[in-house]
């Protein structure tokens, strides 16, 4: 218990008391708007390998996630582990390739993306979320259907080629989804989706998870998708320079498409679609940021690149 002694002069304990509380209390107001907004709307968070640097940063995570269940959002965690599944791959003597930003996978590391997903990175996140209470319910896009997909061939030249069982999302059912959102449950899910095909002898196709979490959010009918990756945001001219584009509509995006790179063709590929179809914000954002979450839905500023539909409409202070 802290107490403050009888031999203080009591004006000045008093006084300092209020000078530490009043910025405290104007942080939490300065939230107040966008509580008032954001409440009751689904926001589907990707959380990327690349950005599950430390425990520090993955215990940060956890605790905004709660943070935004506790003050009446809907959050749903869509997670990646690109480098997590190499490392595996790599520790069974196997090699990984990636086309056009995807990785070509084999059966044999269907299996491997498929333990490292839903065995490993998930267990972990979901144990994290859990430390704070019964919340976090992890399951992959095969569960009750969530994801269904067919195969994809990766586009390179204009050449239609086959990277294996990598999929193409061509149905979601939020069924489950929602149901645990409704339950007060925050859904953890691996990108490993279920084939369209009944014939598929192998059944499931690793889908990118940032083109999963677009996928979902849109059929959820999300306010926001959040992208935490391991840069800032979108770079306008990467990897020359680090000025980052705060902003952009659907339309703008859609013009810088074909001269952007690797990892963040299926995050802003994701974006537009995601805004496209329903949402009202993608964000892209620097998941090595602690608390990087908090500070885009909460506070005045916004961090990262915003993309929004060409029609969008500013909120408080601009900030969407
Ligand atoms: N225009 C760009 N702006 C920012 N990063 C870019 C850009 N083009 C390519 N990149 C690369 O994309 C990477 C992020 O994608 P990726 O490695 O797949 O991350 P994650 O595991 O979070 O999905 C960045 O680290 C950067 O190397
Ligand atoms: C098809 C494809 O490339 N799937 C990804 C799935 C994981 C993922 O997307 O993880 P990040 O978000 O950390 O990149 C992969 O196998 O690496």
């Amino acid at each position: 218990m802290t107490t403050t002694d009888s031999t203080d002069a009591p004006d000045t304990a008093g006084t300092t008391r209020k000078h530490t509380a009043l910025p405290k209390a104007r942080i939490l107001i300065e939230a107040l708007p966008w509580l008032t907004r954001h409440r009751g709307k689904t926001v589907v968070i990707k959380f990327g390998g690349n950005a599950m640097v430390d425990d520090e940063l993955k215990a940060a995570f956890a605790q905004d996630v709660v943070f935004l269940h506790h003050a009446g959002l809907r959050p749903v965690v869509v997670h990646g582990g690109g480098p997590q599944i190499s490392a595996q791959l790599d520790r069974m003597g196997l090699t990984s390739e990636f086309k056009a930003g995807l990785r070509v996978t084999t059966p044999e590391a269907m299996d491997v993306v498929r333990m490292v997903l839903a065995g490993q990175v998930q267990r972990e996140l979901v144990g994290l979320l859990n430390e704070h209470g019964p919340l976090a319910v992890g399951m992959t896009g095969e569960d009750a259907h969530t994801m269904t997909a067919t195969k994809h061939y990766a586009e390179i030249g204009g050449e239609r080629v086959d990277i294996g069982r990598v999929g193409e999302i061509t149905a979601i059912d939020t069924g489950a989804v929602q149901a645990l959102l409704d339950d007060g449950r925050i859904p953890v899910i691996s990108s490993v989706a279920r084939s369209a095909d009944d014939a598929d002898a192998h059944g499931v196709f690793n889908v990118n998870a940032d083109t999963a979490a677009a996928a979902l959010a849109a059929a959820l009918g999300a306010e926001t998708l959040m992208v935490l990756t391991d840069v800032e945001g979108l770079y306008e001219d990467w990897p020359h320079s680090d000025e980052v584009i705060s902003r952009l509509t659907a339309s703008e995006l859609e013009e810088l498409l074909p001269d952007l790179a690797s990892g963040m063709v299926p995050k802003m590929q994701g974006c537009l679609h995601a805004v496209r179809n329903g949402v009202t914000t993608a964000r892209v954002i620097d998941g090595r940021v602690q608390h990087s979450i908090l500070l885009e839905i909460f506070t005045d500023e916004g961090i990262g690149t915003m993309v929004v539909p060409d029609e969008a409409v500013s909120g408080p202070e601009g900030k969407q």
